[in-house]
C-alpha cells in the first residue's frame, strides 16, 4: 500500500492544527514537516517549537524533513518535540553513519535525503542503516515546483538495491507530486508520496488525496 504524506509547507500556518486534522481525517499516513534554515536552502520555515505545538493535534507519525546545515545539533530537539522520522540531507552530513546512529539513539526512525543533482551511488553504503530514503524530485526550498523527470531513474535504482540487498526501508519522494507524477514515481518504486500543493492548495483536501491514491491504485 502506497502511503500519502501531506506536506504542511502549503497549509495555512495560522490554523495548522485544524489543517493537520483535516488531512488526517482524509486518510493521510504521515504528516510531512519541512524544516528550512535559510542556509542549506533559500527559505526559512519552522523549528522544534512548531513540531511540539502540532504533535497533540494528530496521532499520525510526524515525518520531519531537515533541510538544515549541521543537523546533528538539532536532532535531539526535534526528537524531544515529537518527530517520528527524521531525515537528513546527504549533502550536509559528512558523517552519515554517525548522524543516523544519533537519530536512532533518540528513538526516532532515521532517513537520508538526496537532491536531484546528487548521485544516487552516494547513499549506497548507508542503505542497511536507514528506515527511509527520500529522493527529492525538485530542488528543496519551496512548494509548488515542477517534478524533475530524471529523478525517476534514481527511484528505480534505489528500489533495485533494496530488493537485491533484501532490505525493507521505505522509498519516499518529495516535490511536484500530483496525480500524474505520483503514478510515475510509484511505477519506479516509490512507496511514500509527499504532496504539499497538490493537497493543501485544493479546496477539497480529501478529494485531492483520494485522487492521488486512485492514480496509483493497484500498485
Ligand atoms: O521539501 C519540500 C520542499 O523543499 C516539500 O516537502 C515539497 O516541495 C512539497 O511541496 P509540493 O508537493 O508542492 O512540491
Ligand atoms: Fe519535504
Amino acid at each position: 500500500m502506497v502511503k500519502v504524506a501531506p506536506s504542511i509547507l502549503s497549509a495555512n500556518f495560522s490554523m495548522l492544527g485544524q489543517e493537520i486534522q483535516e488531512v488526517e481525517k482524509g486518510g493521510a499516513d504521515y504528516i510531512h514537516v519541512d524544516v528550512m534554515d535559510g542556509h542549506f536552502v533559500p527559505n526559512i520555515t519552522i523549528g522544534p517549537l512548531v513540531v511540539d505545538a502540532i504533535k497533540p493535534n494528530t496521532s499520525l507519525p510526524l515525518d520531519v524533513h531537515l533541510m538544515i546545515e549541521n543537523p546533528d545539533d538539532y536532532i535531539a530537539m526535534f526528537a524531544e518535540a515529537g518527530a517520528s522520522i527524521i531525515s537528513v540531507h546527504q549533502e550536509v552530513t559528512p558523517h552519515l553513519h554517525r548522524t543516523l546512529q544519533l537519530i536512532k539513539e533518540n528513538d526516532v526512525k532515521a532517513g537520508v535525503v538526496i537532491n536531484p543533482a546528487t548521485p544516487v551511488e552516494s547513499i549506497l553504503p548507508i542503505l542497511p542503516d536507514v528506515d527511509l530514503i527520500l529522493i527529492m524530485t525538485v530542488n528543496p526550498g519551496f512548494g509548488g515546483q515542477s517534478f524533475i523527470d530524471s529523478t525517476l531513474q534514481k527511484i528505480d535504482q534505489v528500489a533495485k538495491w533494496r530488493k537485491d540487498m533484501n532490505l525493507s526501508f521505505e522509498i519516499e519522494v518529495d516535490g511536484g507530486i500530483n496525480v500524474h507524477t505520483a503514478k510515475q514515481a510509484v511505477d519506479a518504486g516509490a512507496d511514500v508520496l509527499v504532496a504539499g500543493s497538490a493537497v493543501f492548495n485544493q479546496a477539497n483536501r480529501h478529494k485531492a488525496m483520494r485522487e492521488i491514491r486512485e492514480a496509483v491504485e493497484g500498485e
